[in-house]
């Protein structure tokens, strides 16, 4: 059965969740997601297989039609190739190495072009880059790696924004205040390092944590139980089963402590494969149950834009977007800069009762008791709509024509129908860009008749008019993710 995802960057290029009988090719980043390129007007819509970390193809160029001929030798090849990209120690080395690090009695260096722990015979060898000394290299520093390593923020996929000691704190204090006592936290290095900090301060519960991350730098400092290198975009754990294991471990309550997920992907990310892994991490934990409770779903927290609502609830109909506004030390347009707190689009999504949320009423928010959960300050309860509307932090203003409460700086545009900026390009109807594969203003690809024609067309013809790479779907790939970024920017329209 395939799994179908809707246009999931709205550029032409469609997503296909594969389950179950067909391997997908992999590169280093493990097994590849399967696209479907779409071109409107244009009859092409050939499958083909890329990288389902990287959005950037600078950074993994993996490329294949799925009715691609692979060769044997092409195999090897990239066997080969996949294998001299892989880390230059394994984390059982890493960790032998931590353990000479930390006794080391005099003289710890951290090479900070090469991003790593040095024991001393490696000294000569990075002599010229640029490095820690020893004075730096206190076991308080060890315990902040998220402040030792360089934030791997130039790249798109990686996007290593590091929550804001503010927002830490608050997560971890109400995960703790709501009673867990496991977190599993996906893609959010900073928390894990905080909730050990914690148990060594020794002033509250002990609460275990288990970081699973793609960014491989962290396996130096912490031990194989606590951090997994893991790809959230395709369930792959790259240390293979005894990884996968460890992830099993942590996930059963035999003892009767609490387990959350906390997730903070990479924003360029896709929703449709984020969805599907934190299912199969649902499902594992939901397997593990001992007792036959009323919880039948994992408890997560997923922390994306607010922008991306539709697209998580449409994934998980259970979550509710929370209005707490999470912060980040290192977002290019999120800081607490001097000219005061500008507003983060960056939300909590959970299947936590919302109203068990409390957000903190000196930053600003309050309780709404109709709706039943705490909301920022400036997000007015509207009685028409039966609701607290506001999204994006401002205050949303009723639209009697529209029926809803749209944002500020909307006006109602007579000619439109709707509500619209006022400089909008007018008389194009909402959503109408018109169908991929017709061309057709009147509807969408997905509606479009000729769709299912087309694609037999194709088949056979064999495809031989097909580029022999998708050059467009390149840079369309490219223009989703910086699409994504550009609504970032624009926020505060
Ligand atoms: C937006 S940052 C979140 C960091 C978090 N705010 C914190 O302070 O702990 C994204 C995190 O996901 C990790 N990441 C990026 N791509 C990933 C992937 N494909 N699989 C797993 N982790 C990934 C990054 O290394 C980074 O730690
Ligand atoms: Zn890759
Ligand atoms: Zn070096
Ligand atoms: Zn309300
Ligand atoms: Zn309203
Ligand atoms: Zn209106
Ligand atoms: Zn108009």
């Amino acid at each position: 059965m395939q799994l179908k995802g809707s246009d999931e960057d709205g550029f032409g290029i469609e997503i296909v969740l594969q389950q179950g009988d067909r391997k997908a090719p992999s590169c280093v980043h493990g097994p590849t997601l399967l696209f479907e390129k779409v071109c409107k007007g244009e009859e092409k819509d050939r499958r083909f297989y890329a990288c389902s970390a990287c959005r950037d193809r600078k950074e993994c160029n993996f490329f294949q039609w799925e009715d691609d001929k692979v060769s044997e030798a092409r195999l090897l090849a990239r066997e080969e190739e996949n294998r001299s990209k892989m880390p230059r120690f394994t984390h059982q080395e890493y960790c032998s190495r931590f353990r000479k690090f930390l006794a080391l009695p005099l003289g710890r260096r951290f090479c900070q072009d090469c991003q790593l722990l040095l024991l001393p015979g490696e000294w000569e060898i990075h002599a010229s880059h640029k490095m820690s000394q020893a004075d730096d290299i206190t076991e308080a520093r060890l315990s902040r790696p998220s402040l030792m390593l360089k934030p791997l923020e130039n790249k798109k996929s990686n996007a290593q924004y590091l929550f804001a000691d503010r927002s830490c704190h608050f997560l971890l204090e109400t995960l703790a205040k709501l009673g867990y006592r496991k977190v599993l936290c996906v893609g959010t290095p900073r928390l894990h390092e905080l909730i050990k900090i914690r148990n060594q301060e020794g002033k509250s519960d002990p609460m275990k944590t288990l970081l699973l991350d793609i960014d491989f730098r962290y396996a130096q400092f912490y031990g194989q139980d606590e951090f997994c290198h893991y790809n959230m975009f395709n369930h792959h754990f790259f240390g293979g089963q005894a990884a996968s294991g460890v992830l099993r471990a942590f996930l059963s309550e035999e003892d009767g402590e609490k387990v959350i997920m906390v997730s903070d992907p990479p924003f360029g990310g896709l929703v449709k494969p984020l969805a599907h892994s934190f299912s199969q991490i649902s499902e594992t934990w939901r397997k593990l149950q001992t007792s036959e409770g009323s919880v039948v779903e994992m408890p997560i927290v997923w922390i994306f834009p607010y922008f991306f609502e539709p697209r998580i609830l449409e994934c998980f109909p259970s979550f509710t977007m929370l209005d707490y506004q999470v912060d980040y030390d290192n977002h290019p347009l999120y800081k607490h800069g001097k000219t005061g707190r500008k507003q983060s689009p960056v939300r909590l999504f959970t299947n936590l009762t919302p109203r068990d949320i409390v957000l903190p009423r000196e930053e600003g928010y309050r309780f709404c008791k109709v709706c039943q959960r705490y909301v920022w300050s400036g997000n007015k309860h509207c009685t028409k709509c039966n609701l607290c509307p506001s999204k994006d932090g401002r205050m949303w203003k009723h639209c009697s024509e529209c029926q809803k409460c749209v944002k500020p700086s909307w006006r109602h545009c007579q000619s439109c129908s709707r509500c619209a900026l006022p400089d909008h390009p007018c008389g194009n109807s909402p959503g109408l860009e018109g169908c991929f594969n017709c061309g057709s203003l009147k509807h969408k690809r997905r509606a479009c008749p000729l769709k299912d024609k087309r694609r037999a067309d194709n088949k056979s013809k064999g495809g031989r008019n097909l580029p022999k790479q998708p050059m467009k779907s390149n840079s369309k790939r490219k223009s989703g993710a910086q699409r994504r970024a550009n609504k970032l920017k624009k926020m505060t329209e």
